[in-house]
């Protein structure tokens, strides 16, 4: 059992996050209607909303997934993209959906939209399930987003500190005294 001193107060449901799911995988179907998609799921935190997302879209898709890791030079705050393990698609001429599990300072994003940028898709789209605006560091927005959120420490749907908690069916905020 969760130790209930580490999580905090839960600020979407079980039922919060499946409504809401629901809800953009209609508005994705809708406006990509007639077109045929390509999922990027972005390791590892968004793999549970892509496999939940994935499943309330209801036009031709296909799923990549890749891993990454921003830095920042310490200097700028446009940080450099490390690929971990990239998709091992052409993308070019295809419609491309990134799906993160949240936008915090947005270095990451930022720097996945231009790199797919050069690989000549024939769009670009960022979904995200959280957004975090009060942290934003670079001039990128996501097409769709779940939730937006206040500046506290998540965790749960994908969701990690120290690699636990992303199993939790539920975003929680995690108390400050198990992370400061
Ligand atoms: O907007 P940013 O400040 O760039 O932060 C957002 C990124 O940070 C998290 O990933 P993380 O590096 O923690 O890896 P994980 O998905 O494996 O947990 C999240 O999944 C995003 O990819
Ligand atoms: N787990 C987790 N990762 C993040 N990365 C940026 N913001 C967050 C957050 O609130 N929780």
């Amino acid at each position: 059992m969760i130790d209930p001193k580490t999580i905090g107060e839960v600020i979407y449901t079980r039922e919060d996050i499946k409504k809401r799911v629901e809800e953009l995988g209609k508005q994705i179907s809708e406006e990509y209607a007639g077109k045929e998609i390509i999922l990027v799921c972005i390791l590892k935190g968004s793999f549970a909303f892509t496999a939940d997302l994935a499943r309330e879209i209801d036009i031709p898709c296909s799923i990549e997934f890749m891993q990454v890791s921003s830095y920042s030079n310490g200097t700028t705050t446009s940080g450099s993209l490390k690929i971990i393990k990239d998709i091992n698609v052409p993308v070019d001429g295809k419609h491309l959906l990134i799906i993160e599990d949240i936008i915090d300072t947005g270095i990451t994003l930022n720097n996945l939209k231009k790199m797919f940028d050069t690989r000549n898709p024939a769009s670009v789209k960022l979904c995200a399930f959280l957004d975090k605006p009060s942290r934003r560091q670079a001039p990128i927005e996501a097409d769709y987003v779940g939730f937006t959120v206040e500046d506290n420490f998540l965790v749960g749907y994908g969701l990690d500190y120290a690699q636990h908690f992303r199993n939790l069916p539920y975003i929680a905020i995690l108390k400050e005294e198990y992370y400061k």
